[in-house]
């Protein structure tokens, strides 16, 4: 089993690449199928969703159009609560769009990224993530129509995933095990 060190923390592989091509193939035929002539516009909620995202839009065969946003952070003492949207940079009013997010966890980020999009007067907004923690999830969602792969609460890194800014570039996903496991 592979495994990798960053900083404090161990991981071992956890999903490969080709696991992870094969499930994004699956997913981009079901987007096109029901997004035929539907024009969509996908979502990419940055940073984590960048590798995704590519590997996305080439298994998606209808015309659609990307855009990208980040959400953005109150500082100091209100760290981590999320203010609000940066840089979607077209009119979305009218037009069905697609989230991208890397991974759903609480669903925090989900949350105000939905709500913020909803001000826009978009015609719909589905959901379409490569990871999801349902055992982490403090929210109800109705939209959450793609989900690559359902994991546990384990931190996970790779494939556009960090820890501490760190191993965004690895092609394959890792999770974190104990110390003990490794040693
Ligand atoms: O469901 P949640 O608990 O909100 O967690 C999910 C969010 O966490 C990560 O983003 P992060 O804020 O770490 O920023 P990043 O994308 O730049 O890594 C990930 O990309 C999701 O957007
Ligand atoms: N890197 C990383 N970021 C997250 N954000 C929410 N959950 C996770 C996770 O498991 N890994």
């Amino acid at each position: 089993m592979k495994h990798i060190q960053i900083d404090n923390l161990d991981f071992e592989l956890f999903i490969d690449y080709e696991q992870i091509k094969k499930r994004i193939r699956l997913m981009g035929i079901d987007i096109s199928v029901k997004y035929a002539d539907k024009n969509p516009v996908f979502v990419g909620v940055l940073n984590g969703c960048f590798m995704f995202m590519a590997d996305l839009m080439k298994q998606v065969h209808v015309p659609c159009e990307v855009s990208f946003v980040k959400l953005s952070s109150y500082q100091g003492t209100q760290q981590d609560h999320i203010k609000e949207l940066l840089g979607v940079g077209m009119d979305l009013s009218g037009r069905e769009i697609i989230i991208v997010e890397d991974i759903i966890d609480s669903g925090n980020s989900l949350q105000h990224t939905i709500a913020a999009l909803e001000k826009l007067n978009v015609a719909s907004i589905a959901v379409c993530a490569l990871l999801m923690k349902p055992d982490c999830l403090q929210h109800e969602f109705d939209n959450i129509t793609y989900v690559g792969f359902e994991i546990d609460r384990e931190f996970v890194v790779g494939y556009g995933l960090d820890y501490n800014g760190q191993c965004r570039n690895l092609p394959d996903i890792y999770k974190n095990v104990a110390h003990s496991e490794t040693a």
